[in-house]
């Protein structure tokens, strides 16, 4: 378990190409998908960063695929591009455009394609989703299992509902290693107000309750230290759930994070 290669997300929005250059060569980049820009844009970038050497991985949402031409569409772009692997998620569109209402149809739809990906990744939840019950998001999980070499952790502040899950699913059987969602390091009211608008709650709540980190969270920049030091501790236990690393949310903010991750490293080191 290190920080030493972590993968970056990144949103396909004006100024990206930019913030991916200062990433190191050959960096693996996922490239964020919303309503508001469709799995077009999210391709296009993904096909950008792949023609500078990075290795893209865009997120397909499920619910702004409009049929099996569609996906056949978007599977080849793909293949065209040697992109051979892809982040489903069922997506915030409110309501599905097409035929897909989350992923696992989809999943179903491109196990069934001679153009599926190598490699697929889906959605995991420490500490639930706001808009849809426990129940669901467990049904989804164990039907996604078939297809999926891995899961990303949503966004969540607190290191304890993350060990907490991973041990849970780990200990059940699930079987898929965790990329572990962290926020990046950047100005606190903005990562406070995207992680509102995206349904993170809870954790958020127990940040306010810790003095210590709520003064880290209102004075300067957020940096994700009190995360990623009890989840080092922890995942090098034996018997510890399968982790691949970190998987490190930019919102576009790179310069202060690779400081942060080059400091945290000369400490380690
Ligand atoms: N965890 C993460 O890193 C990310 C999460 N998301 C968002 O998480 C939500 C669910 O995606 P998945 O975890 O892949 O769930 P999913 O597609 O596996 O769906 C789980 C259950 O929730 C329903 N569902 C799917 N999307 C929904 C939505 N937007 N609103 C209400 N119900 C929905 C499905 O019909 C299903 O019953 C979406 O809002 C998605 O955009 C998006 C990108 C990254
Ligand atoms: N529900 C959910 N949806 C997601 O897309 C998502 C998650 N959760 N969790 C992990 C990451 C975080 N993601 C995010 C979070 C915030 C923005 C965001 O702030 N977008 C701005 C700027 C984009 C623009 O200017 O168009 C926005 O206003 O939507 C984008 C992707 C993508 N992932």
């Amino acid at each position: 378990m290190t920080l030493a290669a972590p993968r970056y997300e990144l949103i396909p929005i004006r100024g990206m190409l930019e913030e991916a250059e200062r990433l190191p060569a050959g960096a693996t980049i996922t490239v964020t998908c919303s309503p508001k820009h469709g799995i077009e844009r999210t391709l296009e970038a993904s096909v950008e960063l792949a023609k500078r050497g990075y290795v893209a991985i865009p997120h397909i949402a499920s619910r702004l695929v409009r049929d099996e031409s569609h996906l056949e569409l978007i599977l080849q772009t793909l293949a065209q591009h040697s992109l051979n692997e892809v982040f489903v998620v069922g997506g915030d569109a409110p309501a599905p455009v097409g035929v897909f209402n989350g992923a696992v149809p989809l999943l179903e739809a491109m196990a069934a394609s001679p153009l599926r990906p190598a490699r697929i990744g889906v959605t995991g939840y420490p500490e639930g989703h706001a808009e849809i019950s426990n129940d669901a998001l467990e049904a989804a999980l164990i039907a996604k299992r078939p297809y999926a070499d891995y899961l990303v952790t949503q966004l969540c502040f607190d290191s304890a509902p993350i060990l907490q899950w991973l041990t849970d699913i780990h200990q059940r059987g699930i079987g898929l290693p965790a990329w572990i969602g962290l926020p990046g390091v950047m100005d606190p009211r903005r990562l406070l107000s995207i992680s509102l608008k995206i349904g993170i709650g809870s954790s958020l709540r127990v940040l306010k309750r810790n003095q210590g980190i709520t003064r880290q969270l209102w004075n300067g920049a957020y940096a994700p230290d009190h995360l990623i030091d009890p989840l080092l501790d922890a995942l090098v236990e034996p018997g510890a759930p399968p982790v691949c690393g970190f998987h490190l949310n930019t919102f576009n903010h790179v310069a202060p994070l690779l400081d942060w991750q080059a400091n945290r490293l000369a400490e380690t080191a």
